[in-house]
């Protein structure tokens, strides 16, 4: 491998797995930022951006390489949009999807089917490097129902309680290759492909 090493600047194994499913075959050399000990950084804006460029810098500051990084999570009409940007800390410290999803069920138990929709929010920032004053940001959602009860194995975070009306089926339910096929990742992580392969001086 010649191409520079891109890190990824993320410590959820989900969607580490993810991004090596969608970036390996493109002939990138990307790694987790815990080879380089990236330590986690605090999440401590009020967007998705600001979170993803504080992870970035971060990473792409200690390790000396460009960096992605990828803040995320869900939306819930019913919960004026919780929670959002405490997706992973839904049910406080340490993150746990387990107790999220508990969480998440208990806050909407007195929801009717049809008033439990949502959508899950992928904002990717790119970085040159640490300094660079122009990131390539990408914001790609998806949208979905809460379920009642998780279902299928598959996937992380949410995935259990998340419904697709179109598929018929939860996202946890869905291949690998299906969910990064459809999924707000997937189809920010595409974009921003397509958008860094036409160069800097097409932004
Ligand atoms: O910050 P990093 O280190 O990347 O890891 P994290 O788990 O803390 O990630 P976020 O801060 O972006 O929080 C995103 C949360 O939103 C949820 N989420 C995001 N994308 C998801 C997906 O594709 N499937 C299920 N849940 C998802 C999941 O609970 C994540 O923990
Ligand atoms: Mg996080």
């Amino acid at each position: 491998m010649t191409s520079t090493p891109l890190i990824l600047a993320s410590g959820n194994a989900g969607k580490l797995r993810e991004f090596h499913q969608l970036l390996a075959p493109l002939g990138l050399d990307v790694r987790p930022q815990a080879e380089y000990d990236v330590p986690e950084v605090e999440e401590t804006g009020l967007t998705f951006v600001e979170n993803a460029l504080l992870k970035a810098r971060e990473a792409s500051r200690v390790s000396g390489l460009p960096a992605l990084a990828d803040d995320s999570g869900l939306e819930v009409d019913a919960l004026n949009g919780a929670p959002g940007i405490y997706s992973a800390r839904f049910a406080g410290e340490p993150k746990s999807d387990e107790r999220n999803n508990a969480r998440l069920l208990e806050r909407l138990a007195e929801v009717p089917e049809g008033q439990r929709t949502g959508r899950y929010w992928c904002v990717l920032v790119y970085l040159r490097h640490a300094e660079d004053p122009v990131p390539l940001i990408v914001q790609r959602s998806w949208k979905g129902e809460i379920l009642a009860h998780p279902r299928g194995e598959g996937g992380f975070g949410y995935d259990p309680l998340f419904w697709l009306p179109e598929q018929g089926m939860s996202v946890a339910e869905l291949s690998s290759a299906e969910k990064n096929r459809l999924s707000h990742r997937g189809r920010a992580l595409q974009a921003l492909v397509e958008a860094l392969g036409q160069g800097p001086g097409a932004r």
